[in-house]
């Protein structure tokens, strides 16, 4: 019994988000609606991980029980070894929403700034080099000073992005961060994330409509079937981002795409 509580406390210290067996239920009665069924899934620490699936599918449903925004109606949940709750007190999530939601009366610059203020991230001397610092990350150097009507969709997010890791999170919440974008962008933005995530590796969890997207960026992707939202599938990605990138016309990114497919279409 003490065995099995050490072996738990170990695994549950090397991982980054361990869901257990969590349900989510909306409503009562015949209205009810079962958004989550017994989801199992883990991610670890530095690991990119995607969840795809159809609309309605409960994507953004576990996402917020992961950041205790929602209390799941059974199962557990921890992060970093600690409550959804307690990790959120003393560490927090950076979050990257499909909405750049960026403070239109300020700079890119003061929107970066305000998060770590918020924070108390860094010493306030230290601010402005750390907020120049993530501009260059995010090749927005000589766009501090622009308010954003004046930046493009993927500037936009670029400074999201920015915003989100001025605190150092550890954990990167992504939910459909590119869908806004066009095609083009798109595709410039998934090479710049995967180049952020190798220069400030952190754990990403990464929610997306888009296969191809989640097949090129993500180390494993978790397939969530609907009503009531369950895992369908973990697939993990053949050729990861780490070895540099897959070609869109490589044979086994072909495949396992084919196989995402299936397995949304069936
Ligand atoms: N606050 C709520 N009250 C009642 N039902 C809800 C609530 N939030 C979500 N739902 C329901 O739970 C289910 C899952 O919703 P969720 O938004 O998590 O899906 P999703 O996969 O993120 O969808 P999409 O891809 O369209 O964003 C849906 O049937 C939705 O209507």
């Amino acid at each position: 019994m003490h065995d099995d509580i050490e072996k738990h406390a170990r695994k549950a210290a090397t991982l980054a988000i361990d869901v257990r067996n969590v349900s989510m239920r909306f409503g009562a009665g015949k209205t009810a609606v079962h958004a989550l069924d017994e989801i199992d899934l883990n991610v670890r620490p530095g690991e990119f991980v995607s969840i795809v699936g159809r609309s309605g599918c409960g994507k953004s449903t576990l996402l917020r029980c992961i950041t205790n925004l929602l209390p799941p109606t059974s199962g557990d949940i921890s992060v970093m070894g600690m409550s959804p709750g307690e990790y959120q007190k003393d560490k927090r999530f950076g979050f990257v929403f499909q909405d750049a939601a960026l403070l239109p009366w300020k700079t890119a610059a003061e929107n970066i700034q305000l998060a770590m203020q918020l924070s108390r991230h860094a010493p306030q001397a230290k601010r402005q080099q750390r907020v120049r610092d993530l501009l260059d990350l995010v090749r927005l150097s000589n766009f501090g000073n622009k308010y954003p009507a004046q930046l493009s969709g993927g500037m936009r997010q670029r400074v999201s992005i920015a915003r989100a890791l001025s605190y150092e999170p550890e954990i990167l919440m992504m939910d459909e961060p590119f869908g806004a974008l066009d095609e083009f962008t798109r595709r410039e933005m998934h090479d710049e994330l995967i180049r952020i995530h190798a220069e400030r590796p952190h754990t990403v969890l990464f929610v997306t409509h888009s296969l191809s997207e989640a097949l090129y960026l993500s180390d494993r992707i978790v397939v969530l079937a609907a009503r009531p939202g369950r895992v369908k599938s973990i697939i993990s990605v053949e050729n990861p981002r780490p070895k540099g990138g897959i070609a869109h016309a490589d044979t086994g990114y072909l495949r396992q795409l084919a196989e995402l497919e299936e397995l949304l279409h069936e």
